[in-house]
């Protein structure tokens, strides 16, 4: 071992041993903190401008080619990754190791030993911190290498994403389109990409999130995880305040309680097994902190049956138990490997309109205390500012699940009309059993002369999207966000005004479909 590289392992190695576990919270912190992310694009078009002019240099350098460094960026791709923590570290120290004799053996071996010097940087819990000890003890010309894969794998990330998905099964694409409206600009839309005949199911998509309505969690009568009607024997979960959720059959109550149900509702440990960390042994003392802080948490919740604020927190804890859920082998909805992209939940997520969330304040330290209180340091998942876009984004992109024609015997919300949840159903919000959020599905437009209609014929929140009409390649494809039909003994006008409105409350844009606009040259 080099002396160089006995100090950055002694550097590293502070790290590794004493954060391993919250290195965890913390990347998904830089994948899910909007704000945070927001200063990574603005500093990557920096570093972008940076790097295509260090590109060109290296290039003109006649040091490493574009295509060199795709080629060792795919080389590095295709390669196994450690699994286990054990494994990661000895990797770590073994690519540190071959990176720095490889660096000091000169310039023709500088590709290879940033491709090491890269490899560890994957597997390192904080690859800023890794990259600024790089700064300082690896060769100019080595980090500058390193650098260009950093520049290269990001931009082949981000840029990739709407090539990649939705999945070619899905028969739709997703395209910028400006819609015939004054105030409303470019929006996506999602567009065929073949003919459907009328009556044809153009794709089916299981939910990434959902959550059963109040009153139902409370009746027992429906599956909390794939929100189907139970009719045989049911399975349970009890939470830490002795509250029960039922389940329809084993899987759904093994995907519950992986995704979310031990984490936000028990004193179970919060890391997934399979992630292979250090568990923090807690004392009777934070057990009990933990406890109360999901209680009043939950007591708040339940006040105004509150789903929007726990799809959230669903969506924070998914994030933390993404590698235990893939080994249950239950689809979840999230298109981890749409097409060949690698995706997270939060990397759809955050691509999603947002609407505005306007919270209560005292839900913001509720939420922060029952994420610390389950393991300090998850409560970086929110910021105040990120708490209410996260809000906003999953409120904004939520669908009804309606059985048939729905249900009539749903409570009426507790909170003002304006406040009160507003999902997308063409049969109407009042009608729904529970709510549900969809990767694909969310970038569906709403037209008041719909070309499709969200269907759950399997009696679950699995949505299929069914053509009501012959639709031919390149068409948008819209749906029904509100209930659209005009009633017995209501006038057209009635009818427009009604859906008009409840469309600008629920999602601020003045329709511009052709039923609108044809309705408004007719006046
Ligand atoms: C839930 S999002 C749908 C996905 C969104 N288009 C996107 O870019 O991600 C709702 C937004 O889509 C646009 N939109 C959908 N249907 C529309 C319509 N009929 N008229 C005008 N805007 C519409 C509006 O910008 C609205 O705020």
């Amino acid at each position: 071992m080099t002396s160089r590289t006995g100090s950055i392992l002694t550097i590293a190695g502070i790290s590794l041993c004493g954060i391993i576990a919250y290195a965890v919270y913390f990347d998904y912190k830089r994948r899910t903190d909007s704000e945070f992310r927001k200063q990574i694009r603005k500093e990557k078009r920096r570093v972008d401008k940076s790097l295509a002019q260090s590109r060109e240099a290296l290039v003109s350098e006649n040091e490493i080619s574009e295509e060199e460094l795709r080629q060792a960026l795919k080389q590095i791709k295709s390669e196994a990754q450690p699994s286990t923590q054990e494994a990661r570290e000895t990797y770590f120290m073994t690519q540190v190791g071959m990176g720095e004799q490889l660096a000091a053996r000169g310039e023709p071996f500088h590709l290879p030993a940033a491709m090491a010097f890269y490899r560890a940087l994957a597997v390192y819990p904080s690859p800023t911190e890794l990259l600024a000890i790089y700064q300082k003890t690896v060769p100019e010309s080595v980090v500058k290498i390193i650098l260009a894969l950093m520049n290269l794998d990001f931009a082949e990330k981000i840029g990739a994403y709407f090539e990649v998905f939705p999945p070619k099964w899905t028969n739709v694409s997703i395209q910028t389109r400006s819609l015939k409206s004054a105030t409303v600009g470019p929006t996506k839309v999602l567009v065929l990409n073949k003919d459907i005949a009328a009556g044809e199911v153009i794709y089916k998509e299981h939910p990434m999130l959902t959550c059963l309505d109040y009153d139902l969690q409370l009746a027992g009568t429906h599956c909390t995880h794939c929100l189907r009607e139970i009719q045989l024997g049911s399975l349970s979960l009890t939470s830490s305040a002795g509250t029960k959720s039922v389940f329809c059959s084993k899987p759904c109550q093994v995907a519950a309680k992986t995704q979310w149900h031990s984490l936000l509702l028990t004193l179970d440990p919060p890391l997934p097994a399979v992630l292979d960390l250090p568990q923090l042994a807690p004392t009777p003392a934070a057990l009990e902190a933990r406890r109360a802080a999901q209680s009043r948490f939950t007591a708040y919740l339940n006040k105004d049956s509150r789903v929007g604020t726990l799809l959230m927190v669903k969506f924070i804890a998914r994030q933390l138990t993404a590698p235990a859920t893939k080994a249950t082998g239950k689809d979840t909805g999230d298109y981890t490997e749409a097409d060949g992209g690698e995706y997270q939940i939060e990397d759809h997520v955050e691509r999603w309109a947002s609407g505005q969330a306007s919270p209560p304040p005292e839900e913001y330290p509720l939420v922060v205390a029952m994420l610390r209180a389950t393991l300090p340091g998850l409560e970086a998942f929110v910021n105040e500012t990120s708490h209410v876009s996260l809000l906003g984004r999953i409120t904004y992109n939520s669908f009804g699940v309606c059985f048939g024609g729905g249900r009539d015997n749903r409570p009426a919300s507790t909170l003002r009309p304006e406040d009160a949840e507003l999902t997308r159903t063409p049969y109407g919000t009042s009608r729904q059993v529970g709510t549900a959020l969809y990767s694909v599905s969310s970038y569906l437009s709403h037209s008041c002369a719909p070309n499709a209609r969200p269907s759950f014929s399997s009696g679950t929140s699995e949505l299929n999207l069914i053509a009501t009409k012959d639709l031919k390649k390149g068409d948008e494809v819209t749906i029904a966000y509100v209930d659209v039909t005009q009633h017995p003994g209501e006038s057209a006008l009635d009818c427009r005004l009604r859906r008009r409105k409840e469309l600008a409350r629920g999602w601020k844009f003045p329709c511009a479909c052709s039923r609108c606009v044809d309705e408004a040259s007719e006046k």
